[in-house]
């Protein structure tokens, strides 16, 4: 699937909207004294009236929060829904709500989406099921780990031990059993019955066996057995555990090792990010900027990040809030989902890596060939052709992050950029203002920008000479609230020679 509920938040917020405005006409409708068939009435008697009245400064709040979205999406993947939506439809005539509805891979990704946001995050997951955002920071200086709310609590965004069994059940389909383990621990802690806590623990164990953790399996197998020991299943899946062991291994690889090492790489600085807007923010150094003749009338406002090796610099206030709303509906026609790049130029979906995306040529669309020549002036390069990449819109979906990689072309597949040589700047435009997280961070930097709306950031990402700056590495955090937007100019090297020539020494 190239596009889905769980990969652009932009999607869930329209099906928000779409379930908001057809419960609405179907309770009038019933209020008027309308007949509706059991399965439609039971749906809108069941839909909470609080989703009716959102927070006025978001009215897209329950799209905005990963518990709401999570809730939403399961509620209208159901089977039933269909015809629900149909029946609907079929009363009210105008407007048309009928929608395409999530479906089973949307919710299996809304769901992992929540194992991501805990792992990056460290959420609490016995707050979390209460629709609170918590994370838990543990710090050199104590010994008990500190708890910070990042939201309040919402008691309409609850998950229950369904959810939950669910979510560790996703977490190991997609090869993270440790995650999976905390997520059946809520399980195992909330157990109300023999019943539930022996299913519990025969999950854990099976994670634990998966993880090649075999002793610990076997004990917890063994717990679970005291506690009923005529359970079948238990006994089978026990000896299934035992002989996985004597074979060495299991047949799943547990494969996200690497994925996970890389994420925590940026992890740290997608935490600080979080907790220092949990505080207020710092003030901000600018200058004003007339680099180029264009720029006399409007200097542009520019903070320098980062002096050199690479230069990173935020431009604010590069766009007006209308732009944003052009880009943002330029893009999203366009919108499919974000492909990874590997290191021989072959793409690949990488499932830590969640965002739709669309280009567009200067060419197709005056208001983008505008924008790309408002680059050209902020940053005195080319942007026109015939060098050019297309611009680039991006809406992340739940959870949506980047993986921190490098934005020029390694060497294995150079040939990619022979046309018009490699990625020589990022211009990264703001399309919005993200509740918490999606920071840009630079992991070998130590450096965190904040996502700024209207300004942009410039990536330096190789040298005058041409080399590649590869600590100009960099990721997107996880979406923790809200909806991010950017616009991204790749600015290459070929029409620039002369604009961006080579330094004075080799290395500038
Ligand atoms: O928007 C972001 O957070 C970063 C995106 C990015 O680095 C890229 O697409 O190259
Ligand atoms: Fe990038």
């Amino acid at each position: 699937k190239d596009i889905g509920y769980y990969s652009a938040i932009v999607r869930v917020e329209r099906l928000l909207l779409a379930e908001r405005k057809m419960v609405g006409k179907v309770k009038q409708y019933i209020s008027q004294g309308g007949q509706v068939t059991g399965d439609l009435r039971s749906y809108v008697d069941s839909y909470d009236d609080s989703w009716l009245h959102p927070p006025r400064d978001d009215p897209l709040h329950f799209a905005h929060h990963p518990v709401g979205a999570y809730l939403l999406i399961k509620r209208l993947s159901q089977k039933h829904m269909k015809g629900v939506f149909q029946q609907a439809q079929d009363l009210i005539e105008k407007p048309n709500i009928l929608v395409e509805l999530p479906d089973k891979e949307d919710l299996e990704m809304s769901a992992f989406a929540l194992v991501r946001l805990q792992l990056v995050y460290n959420l609490d997951i016995n707050s979390l099921v209460q629709g609170q955002v918590v994370m838990t920071v543990t710090s050199p200086q104590s010994a008990v780990p500190q708890h910070i709310a990042v939201t309040g609590m919402e008691p309409t965004l609850t998950l229950d031990l369904s959810d939950t069994m669910f979510i560790g059940d996703v977490a190991c389909r997609q090869n993270d059993s440790e995650s999976g383990i905390l997520w059946y621990n809520f399980n195992l802690a909330s157990a109300d019955g023999l019943n539930s806590r022996v299913k519990a623990l025969s999950r854990i164990a099976s994670a634990h066996s998966k993880l090649k953790q075999h002793e610990k399996a076997f004990a917890i197998y063994r717990e679970a057995l005291e506690l009923d020991p005529d359970n079948q299943i238990l006994y089978a899946d026990y000896d299934d555990a035992m002989r996985l062991a004597a074979l060495g291994g299991t047949a799943a690889d547990e494969a996200p090792a690497k994925l996970k090492a890389s994420l925590a790489k940026s992890r740290h600085l997608c935490r600080l990010d979080v907790l220092q807007n949990v505080a207020p923010r710092r003030g901000l150094k600018c200058r004003y900027v007339r680099d180029s003749p264009d720029l006399y009338i409007s200097p542009a406002k520019m903070e320098v990040l980062h002096r050199k090796n690479p230069r990173l610099v935020m431009y604010h206030d590069v766009i007006s809030q209308n732009e944003a709303r052009t880009f943002r509906s330029t893009g999203f026609p366009k919108f499919r989902r974000t492909l990874a790049l590997d290191g021989k130029g072959r793409v690949y979906i990488d499932i830590y890596s969640v965002s739709e995306s669309g280009s567009i040529r200067d060419k197709e669309d005056s208001f983008i060939g505008k924008m790309s020549r408002r680059v050209g002036h902020l940053t005195g390069l080319s942007t026109g052709p015939p060098h050019t990449e297309p611009m680039m819109v991006f809406n992340f979906g739940l959870g949506g992050a980047i993986q921190h990689h490098k934005d020029y072309m390694a060497e294995a597949h150079k040939y990619q950029t022979a046309l018009d040589g490699n990625r020589m700047i990022t211009f990264l435009i703001y399309l919005n203002e993200v509740e918490a997280g999606g920071a840009v961070v630079f992991p070998d930097l130590d450096l965190i920008t904040p996502a700024v709306q209207n300004a942009a950031l410039m990536i330096e990402n190789l040298n005058k000479s041409g080399d590649n700056l590869p600590r100009s590495q960099h990721a997107g955090c996880p979406v923790l609230i809200g909806s991010k937007w950017t616009a991204i100019k790749y600015i290459r090297e070929f029409g620039n020679e002369f604009k961006r020539p080579c330094g004075l020494t080799p290395d500038e």
